[in-house]
């Protein structure tokens, strides 16, 4: 359920990443009940990042698990080469590392093809201008927060910066229709600040499905993004 904050929709995106997944069916309906307005699936091949996780056929799965959107958080090499799987998977959103490819535009132009919504991802060290030119291709823009592979990882401080100048550039291009999501270390604890920069999208992963429960954790993140500041 959208949180509203200075006019903004703000949406919180699990990513199942810290799962139990052995008890994922239960952790996803929790975490849907608890107000998570879409998941955030992180696919790894251990090339592009040192770590592997899953692809497509556990996308099939979740579909019957939830209703909400999915987002598929691509961190492999050569991401076209999944595109038509994920589309059969009925992915809502793929994000691609901008690092990832050699030839964005072609990829984000084949996730539009295939009938998904495209976005683009950008590591700690790479600069908010590389998403500038293809800002009319994608509804998202995500600025990781930590680097990508891993899930619980400490926020990278510099990364406040980061967001403000994205939020900038957005804004500037007059590209309203495009969501700035934060992905790495946000916690109940330090996500008002990073809404203040300007990311009105949070991925979440160790502190929803960590040792608090889920409706728990939901309810510290909606008190520190309404409290009068
Ligand atoms: O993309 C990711 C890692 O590469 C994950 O989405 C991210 O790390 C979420 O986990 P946490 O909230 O625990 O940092
Ligand atoms: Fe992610």
């Amino acid at each position: 359920m959208a949180i509203s904050r200075l006019g903004r929709e703000l949406l919180i995106a699990p990513s199942i990443l810290s799962a139990d997944f052995l008890r994922l069916g239960e952790q996803v309906r929790e975490a849907a009940e608890a107000g998570a307005d879409l998941f955030h699936l992180d696919m790894m091949d251990g090339h592009f990042v040192p770590n592997l996780t899953f692809g497509p056929p556990v996308v099939e799965g979740l579909q019957k698990l939830t209703s909400l959107p999915l987002e598929a958080h691509l961190m492999v090499l050569r991401p076209e080469i999944y595109l038509e799987d994920l589309a059969s998977a009925r992915m809502h959103r793929v994000t691609v590392h901008a690092e990832a490819t050699t030839h964005l535009h072609y990829v984000l132009g084949k996730i539009g093809s295939l009938g998904m919504k495209a976005g683009v991802a950008i590591s700690p060290a790479t600069p908010v201008g590389m998403v500038e030119d293809v800002l009319d291709m994608i509804d998202l823009v995500l600025v990781m927060t930590v680097n990508p592979g891993f899930g619980g990882q400490s926020f990278i401080t510099h990364s406040l910066k980061k967001v403000e100048s994205m939020r900038t550039l957005l804004d500037r291009a007059g590209a309203a229709h495009v969501r700035l999501e934060v992905d790495g270390g946000i916690k109940a604890g330090n996500i008002s600040r990073v809404a203040d920069c300007g990311a009105d999208t949070f991925v979440m992963g160790s502190a929803i499905f960590g040792e608090k429960p889920c409706e728990t954790v939901f309810g510290e993140i909606r008190r520190a993004l309404t409290s009068e500041r």
